[in-house]
């Protein structure tokens, strides 16, 4: 090459070709930053502030926060994301302006999985079910699906006798280890998994169960489309018009009644798969790794578990198992189940929403289709609301009186529009499954374990890593 006199050797020629492209891409990095958004870090072309987020990004985006204010904005690979880190701005984003901030972004690989696992039909896109769903398809799933949750007992004394049902086997199944160190997770799911089995197909399964055991395998893999498919299939031969038995059967109904040309409709068969999948999928690995935290709480601190078993003693005693009816009088086991819930935190950055449109919000302008990530750690975590927030302290939850109070950015289920589907079911079985464990055992630490392990997996949700403890019957 021989451009102004100069002449390149071609080592050369590739170094000026590659100090183009690198400036070339950090200009078009800056400039296509729309205008008026939310102060962040800039970070690099294509992968933006990705590469920094570590292990632990609700940790990494809560620490920018001090930097960049509560309402910030960072390219994560392409992606432009504006992350809420206090609680004031998500309720702003998802309650005050929740018609533009209740959007998912699309998530081309979840596309691609759905394309992997659904062979047998023409799904491309991931706009399907409860969790990731947008627009008028999720409006009228949610509206349903509550409604039904409702009619098939979620907060009612109905579905309580099923959860206490679930509960008995398993007080047999802890008392079996006979004070055995063992790991509590794949007991936990079995009986939280169960309850929605109860809700969506009239039926609980026996742990040993050979289809339940396929069920709880396929709960994390590619063949979990087959399973429910086959159970939905086989329920649905059964259908009966006059006689709705639980929540497949009401979805089946309403299938039936739709009179909207075919694509208009969106309660199909296929759409009943998905949004049994994700009542699934959210419903059973949220509540049981929460109480594996609990656990791991109260091995960490016996003088509040032993206050709440003195509670426990107090207001139910040990002739019954505990009801909802009783935790109005429990407020310092509500109180304990709250701070597990705030410091266990399963559920760090939510689920991300997504812009449906250019927003005006606080000054900025944010533009559509824009990610939008509440950190309910740094929310939890917030010193105004929870002072010295590192500690462990139920107290915080109550008044002078000893009365339960509402802390506001006590938010573990989210807030607006997206907030939790499951949220009264998740309380109901944290109450139930959390005072009857306590009510019959004491939790202890193996021979030899000085400590227990707050190490967590940043996955779909923040759980501990696999352990061991000892449940014993108490003295
Ligand atoms: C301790 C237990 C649980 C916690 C902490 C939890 C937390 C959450 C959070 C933070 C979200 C995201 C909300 C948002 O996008 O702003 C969510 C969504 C959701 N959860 Fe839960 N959850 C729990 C249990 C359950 C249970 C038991 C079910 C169902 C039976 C369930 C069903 C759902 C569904 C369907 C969504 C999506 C809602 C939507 O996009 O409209 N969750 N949950």
């Amino acid at each position: 090459m021989a451009t102004l006199g100069i002449v390149l050797l071609p080592g050369q020629n590739f170094l000026l070709l590659s100090a183009i492209v690198v400036i070339a891409a950090f200009v078009w990095h800056y400039l296509r930053r729309p205008r008026n958004l939310p102060p962040g870090p800039r970070g690099l072309p294509l992968v933006g502030s990705a590469l920094s987020l570590g292990e632990r990004p609700d940790l990494t985006l809560k620490d920018w926060a001090k930097t960049y204010g509560p309402v910030m904005s960072v390219y994560l690979g392409p992606q432009l994301t504006v992350v809420l880190s206090n609680a004031a701005s998500a309720k702003d984003a998802f309650l005050k302006q929740g018609d533009a901030f209740s959007g998912r972004p699309e998530f081309p690989m979840f596309d691609a999985i759905i394309n992997e696992i659904i062979t047998d039909s023409n799904i491309t896109s991931g706009n399907h079910g409860l969790v990731f769903s947008t627009g008028k398809l999720w409006k009228e799933q949610r509206k349903f699906a509550l409604a039904k949750l409702r009619g098939f007992g979620v907060g009612k004394v109905s579905l309580e006798s099923k959860i206490k049902e679930e509960i008995s086997i398993l007080l047999v199944a802890i008392k079996s280890t006979n004070g055995e160190a063992f790991d509590i997770q794949p007991l936990l799911n079995t009986s939280v998994c169960n309850v929605i089995c109860s809700i969506m197909w009239g039926n609980r399964f026996e742990h040993h169960d050979e289809q339940f055991k396929i069920l709880m395998k396929a709960l994390n893999q590619e063949i979990i489309y087959d399973v429910l498919k086959k159970t939905q299939d086989a329920h649905i031969d059964t259908f009966d018009k006059g006689n709705i038995r639980d929540f497949t059967d009401a979805y089946h109904h309403e299938i039936q009644s739709e009179k909207r040309k075919p694509h208009e409709k969106t309660f199909t068969d296929m759409e009943l798969l998905f949004v049994i999948w994700d009542l699934f999928m959210a419903g059973t690995e949220t509540t049981s790794t929460t109480m594996r935290w609990a656990m791991l709480f109260m091995l960490k601190h016996p003088k509040i578990c032993r206050k709440v078993q003195v509670e426990i003693d107090d207001v139910i005693g040990g002739g019954r198992l505990p009801a909802m009816a009783d935790a109005n009088m429990m407020p310092f086991t509500e109180a304990t189940i709250m701070e597990i819930q705030r410091l266990g935190n399963i559920a760090p950055l939510a689920v991300p929403h997504a812009t449906s449109e250019q927003v005006e919000f606080r000054g900025y302008t944010i533009p559509a289709n824009t990610t939008v990530m509440s950190n309910i750690t740094a929310i939890m975590m917030d010193p105004t609301y929870f002072p010295n927030p590192e500690r462990f302290c139920p107290e915080r939850f109550l008044d002078e009186n000893g009365r339960v109070i509402k802390n506001e950015a006590f938010i573990p289920f989210s807030v607006g529009r997206r907030v939790c589907l499951g949220e009264s079911l998740a309380k109901m079985e944290l109450f139930l499954f959390f005072t009857s464990i306590l009510q019959n055992f004491d939790v202890k630490l193996p021979d030899g374990v000085m400590e227990p392990s707050f190490e967590g997996i940043f996955g779909a949700t923040w759980m501990p890593k696999p352990h061991k403890i000892c449940i014993c019957a108490r003295e």
